[in-house]
């Protein structure tokens, strides 16, 4: 990578950006890391200690005290490349401050599974709508990965997508460790779509699993999620591209299944009879899912694509249907 591009400026203070920010300093390529935390108290403590007092405590912080702020303006002026991490539900807010004029002639890299709430906007299609960024200057990090693994230094792969192939290229460069392995793509839509979406069939299984469904139903469910998944890219974004791919199945299926998953926790509450409110306050994580069903759910209006399983969870937390009930129909309609 040209020395232009490396200084690195993540933005978020969650899990995954935590994540993010040890894997960018495991990796031995020459950079320059900055981080925005939202909270002024967070970054008080990541300067005293070196550690994310909330998320991923036991990672050591190797960025200087100097480049951690709460001050978003002032460190994207001083980065190449702008990774967001924050959930898709609190990017606006986090982003309030900032114009195009900022992002001028920055690369922005997004690790964000969700869409933008009120504007139903996946997070590529948001920055080029509201900052007028050039798909070119955009990269999406995907696949199959939970930050509790990468804390532990346990074998990853990461999809990197863009519509330019040097900066898949060189962000791939950036992140590849002893334990993280990247693949490079050009499918922005399809890529973003497929995290948007597993996070929903993961809310799924998780209810179906917390109303008393088996381990036998669950398969059923995700290989039916699988096509459906693949129906609804195809509608939004028709180009060749190989279902069983990790940024696409392997996603789904590491969601489906992991015990880490915040969406298929979050569901499993929901289908035990937790108020989505309670839900979300015993977990202290986002649940991308709940927000992307809402949205989707409009989404899917112009594309008119059959989702059922979409639809059943829309309909537990959007409009309070009974979880059993609603499992039991769409259960009528799986094969
Ligand atoms: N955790 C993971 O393993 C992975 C997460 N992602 C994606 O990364 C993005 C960030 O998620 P995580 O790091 O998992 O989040 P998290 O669930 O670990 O942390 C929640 C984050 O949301 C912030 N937050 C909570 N309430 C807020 C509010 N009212 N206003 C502004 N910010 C608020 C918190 O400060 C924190 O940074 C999501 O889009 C997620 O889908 C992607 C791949 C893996
Ligand atoms: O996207 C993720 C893993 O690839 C994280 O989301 P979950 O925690 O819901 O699985």
């Amino acid at each position: 990578m040209q020395d232009k591009n490396n200084k690195i400026l993540v933005v978020g203070g969650g899990s995954w950006a935590t994540a993010n920010i040890k894997m960018l300093t495991d990796n031995t390529t020459p950079k320059e890391i900055f981080w925005w935390m939202r909270n002024p108290q967070t970054v008080e403590h990541v300067h005293k200690f070196g550690h994310n007092p909330n998320y991923l405590s036991s990672v050591e912080i190797k960025v200087p005290a100097a480049n951690v702020s709460s001050d978003l303006k002032t460190l994207i002026a001083q980065a190449d490349i702008i990774l967001l991490n924050v959930p898709a539900a609190f990017l606006k807010e986090a982003l309030a401050d900032i114009t195009p004029d900022d992002f001028e002639g920055k690369k922005i890299v997004s690790a964000i599974k969700g869409i933008v709430p009120d504007e139903n906007l996946i997070i590529g299609e948001f920055l080029n709508r509201k900052y007028d960024m050039s798909f070119n200057n955009f990269a999406v990090i995907s696949g199959p990965c939970h930050a509790e693994e990468v804390a532990l230094e346990k074998l990853s792969y990461l999809t990197i997508a863009s519509g330019d192939p040097t900066l898949a290229a060189d962000f791939a460069a950036m992140l590849n460790t002893r334990y993280l392995k990247t693949i490079v793509s050009d499918d922005i839509y399809g890529t973003e779509y497929a995290a948007v979406l597993k996070n929903i069939y993961a809310i799924a299984g998780g209810i179906c699993h917390g109303v008393g469904y088996g381990d036998n139903f669950q398969a059923v469910l995700i290989s039916n999620a699988i096509r459906e998944l693949m129906r609804f890219v195809d509608a939004v974004h028709p180009i060749t591209r190989d279902i069983k791919e990790s940024a696409y199945l392997g996603d789904l299926l590491v969601t489906a299944y992991s015990q880490f998953s915040r969406n298929r926790t979050f569901g499993n509450m929901i289908g035990k009879g937790y108020t989505v409110t309670s839900a979300q306050l015993e977990m202290n994580m986002i649940a991308e899912g709940y927000y992307a069903v809402n949205c989707l759910h409009e989404v899917n209006k112009q594309y008119n694509v059959s989702m059922p399983i979409v639809e059943a969870v829309y309909a537990i937390l959007y409009q309070k249907r009974s979880p059993a009930s609603e499992m039991k129909k769409l259960a009528e309609q799986l094969n």
